[in-house]
C-alpha cells in the first residue's frame, strides 16, 4: 500500500556513538535497494529472504564493490510494518561515519532523505494510527518523568482517540436524528424533540468540559511545569538551581551579577517534570551584558507558571527586593528564604504580609538544607493548582484542548438554539462544527497544513 509515492531513508538512531545504529527504508523500491546494497553472508539472494527475520551480511557500495559494514537487515512486508509501507531495517554499527555512508548508498540507489517524523505521517496517511496516537509518538521520545511516559503511552494505545470517537458517534446520532426530520417532513418521521436533544448534547458538553478540566495537568505532563527562579542579584539563586539538580550546572561566585544567560533543566517531582531556570539577578545595571540578562529574565517571568521567589536570609530587605515582589504579584509563587544558615536579618513578616497564603520554605542551598521541603511545596503547589494527576485519558497538547473547546462552545451555542426554539436546520449546523472539531484531534477533519505543521517537529528517522 504505498500511498504516498517514494521511497525514503533515514538514520533512526541519534547521531554520535553508540552500540547500534539504525537505517531505515519506507516505500516501493526498499526491497530492490536492500537487494543492490546488501550482501548476506549465507548463499541466499537477497529476495529470497525472509520478512521479518534478520539476516547477517555485509553493505555493499555496488559503484566500487566496497564493504562498507557488516550488518543485521530486515525486510517487512507491507501492509503490515509501521508504514503500511514495505521497508527495511539496516543495523549497523553505532558510528557517525558508518550510518552516513550507508545512508549515502541507500541515497544513491534512488531513495530520497526522510523529512523529520515522515515515518510516523506515513503511518497516519495509510490509516495505521490516528493523529492523536501519531503525536502520542513524539510525546514517548521527550517524555521527561515515568508519569509523562504512561501518559503518553496511554494515548498511543488510543486512549484519548477512542474517547473522541465515542463522543463524535453520539454526536452523529444526533445529527441523524434532527436530519432524517428535516429531510423526510412528509415520512411520519417524528419531530425531533428539542427538549431531549438539548438535554444529550448537555451530557456531551458536560463530558468535554471535564476533559478540559485536566487539560492543564496534561500540559504539564508533556511540558514540564515551567519555573524560574527570581531574585534580587547574589541571593543564591544560581547555588539553589545546583543543589535541586545535584551537581553543579551553573556558575557561582559571591559577586552579585554573576549569571547572565538563563539556564534551563528538568527536574523529576514525583513523576511531575518540572522544567527550571535559573536567571539573572534583577537590578538596574549599566553593565550591558548583565542588562540583557536581566530583560531575558523577565522575559522568562511572562511565560512562568511558577516563580520561585528567592530572599537572602542573611540581609534585610533591599529596594530591588521590594520591586521584584511587585512584578511577581500576579503570578503563582512559592517564598523561597535561602541562606537560613546564617542569622536572620530579613524582614520575613514583611514578605509573608506579601504573599499571603503562599508557601514559605526556609533552606540554604550552601548546606543542601530544605531542599526536599522545596520539593514537597512545589508538588503541593502543582496539585492544589490543577488537582490530581492521573495518567487515565488526559488531553496533554493545546491543539486537542483547542478543539475541545471550541466544540464545547458549539454545543453552548447549540443549547441556547435550541431553547430559543431556532430552526432545526441551523441547529443542526452548530452540531455538526462540534463534531468536526473533535475530528481535528483524531485528525479525520483536519487541515493539511496541521497535518504538516505537527510533523515538522519531530525528530529525524521517526
Ligand atoms: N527496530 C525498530 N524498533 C522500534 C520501532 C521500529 O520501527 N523499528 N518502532 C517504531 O518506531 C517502535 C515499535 N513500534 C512499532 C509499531 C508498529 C509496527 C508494525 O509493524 N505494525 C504493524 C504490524 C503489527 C503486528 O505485527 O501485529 C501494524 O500495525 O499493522 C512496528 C513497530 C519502537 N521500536
Ligand atoms: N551562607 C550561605 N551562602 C550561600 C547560600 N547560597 C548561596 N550562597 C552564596 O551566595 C553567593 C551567591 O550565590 P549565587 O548562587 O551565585 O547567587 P545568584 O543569586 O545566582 O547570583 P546572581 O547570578 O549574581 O544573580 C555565593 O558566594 C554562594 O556561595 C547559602 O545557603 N548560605
Ligand atoms: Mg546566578
Amino acid at each position: 500500500m504505498n500511498t504516498t509515492g517514494d521511497t525514503i531513508a533515514a538514520i533512526s538512531t541519534p547521531l554520535g556513538e553508540g552500540g547500534i545504529g539504525i537505517i531505515r527504508i519506507s516505500g516501493e523500491d526498499s526491497f530492490r535497494i536492500a537487494g543492490e546494497i546488501f550482501r548476506p553472508k549465507k548463499n541466499i539472494d537477497p529476495s529470497e529472504m525472509k520478512p521479518r527475520t534478520m539476516y547477517l551480511g555485509s553493505i555493499v557500495d555496488p559503484s566500487s564493490g566496497e564493504i562498507i559494514d557488516e550488518v543485521l537487515l530486515v525486510k517487512y512486508r507491507a501492509p503490515f510494518t509501521y508504514t503500511r509501507e514495505n521497508m527495511v531495517e539496516i543495523n549497523c554499527h553505532g558510528g557517525f561515519t558508518v550510518q552516513h555512508r550507508i545512508l549515502e548508498v541507500v541515497l544513491s540507489r534512488g531513495a530520497r532523505v526522510a523529512e523529520p517524523g515522515e515515518f510516523t505521517k506515513r503511518a497516519f496517511l495509510n490509516g495505521r494510527i490516528d493523529l492523536s496516537q501519531a503525536e502520542a509518538v513524539i510525546d514517548i521520545i521527550r517524555a521527561k518523568t515515568d508519569r509523562a511516559l504512561k501518559v503518553a503511552v496511554n494515548q498511543l494505545k488510543g486512549g484519548l482517540s477512542d474517547r473522541i470517537r465515542e463522543v463524535r458517534q453520539k454526536i452523529l446520532r444526533i445529527i441523524a436524528h434532527i436530519e432524517a426530520g428535516i429531510d423526510f417532513p412528509e415520512e411520519d418521521i417524528p419531530e425531533a424533540d428539542p427538549d431531549t436533544i438539548r438535554g444529550e448534547i448537555r451530557g456531551i458538553r458536560v463530558e468535554l468540559e471535564e476533559l478540559l478540566k485536566k487539560a492543564q495537568a496534561g500540559k504539564i505532563m508533556r511540558e514540564g511545569l515551567s519555573t524560574v527562579i527570581l531574585g534580587r542579584p547574589n541571593v543564591g539563586k544560581s547555588s539553589l538551581l545546583n543543589s535541586l539538580l545535584r551537581e553543579r550546572r551553573a556558575i557561582v561566585t559571591d559577586i552579585p551579577g554573576t549569571t547572565r544567560d538563563i539556564i534551563e533543566e528538568y527536574l523529576n517531582i514525583n513523576g511531575i517534570p518540572v522544567r527550571i531556570v535559573d536567571t539573572a539577578g534583577i537590578r538596574e545595571t549599566r553593565d550591558a551584558v548583565e542588562k540583557i540578562g536581566v530583560e531575558r529574565a523577565l522575559e522568562t517571568l511572562k511565560d512562568a507558571e511558577l516563580v520561585l521567589l528567592m530572599f537572602d536570609a542573611s540581609e534585610e530587605l533591599k529596594k530591588e527586593d521590594r520591586e521584584i515582589m511587585e512584578l511577581v504579584k500576579d503570578k503563582f509563587v512559592i517564598v523561597v528564604i535561602n541562606k537560613s544558615d546564617l542569622p536572620e536579618k530579613l524582614n520575613a513578616d514583611e514578605v509573608k504580609s506579601a504573599f499571603p497564603g503562599k508557601p514559605v520554605i526556609r533552606v540554604s542551598a550552601l548546606q543542601e538544607k530544605g531542599i526536599e521541603e522545596l520539593k514537597e511545596a512545589i508538588y503541593r503547589a502543582v496539585t492544589e493548582e490543577i488537582g490530581p494527576v492521573d495518567e487515565g485519558v488526559i488531553v496533554t497538547r493545546a491543539r486537542h484542548s483547542q478543539a475541545v473547546k471550541n466544540a464545547v462552545e458549539a454545543l453552548e451555542r447549540t443549547e441556547s438554539a435550541l431553547s430559543a426554539g431556532i430552526p432545526m436546520e441551523m441547529v443542526a449546523m452548530e452540531v455538526r462544527e462540534a463534531w468536526e472539531q473533535l475530528g481535528e484531534i483524531t485528525g479525520d477533519t483536519v487541515r493539511e497544513d496541521v497535518v504538516n505543521a505537527i510533523f515538522e517537529n519531530f525528530c529525524i528517522g521517526k
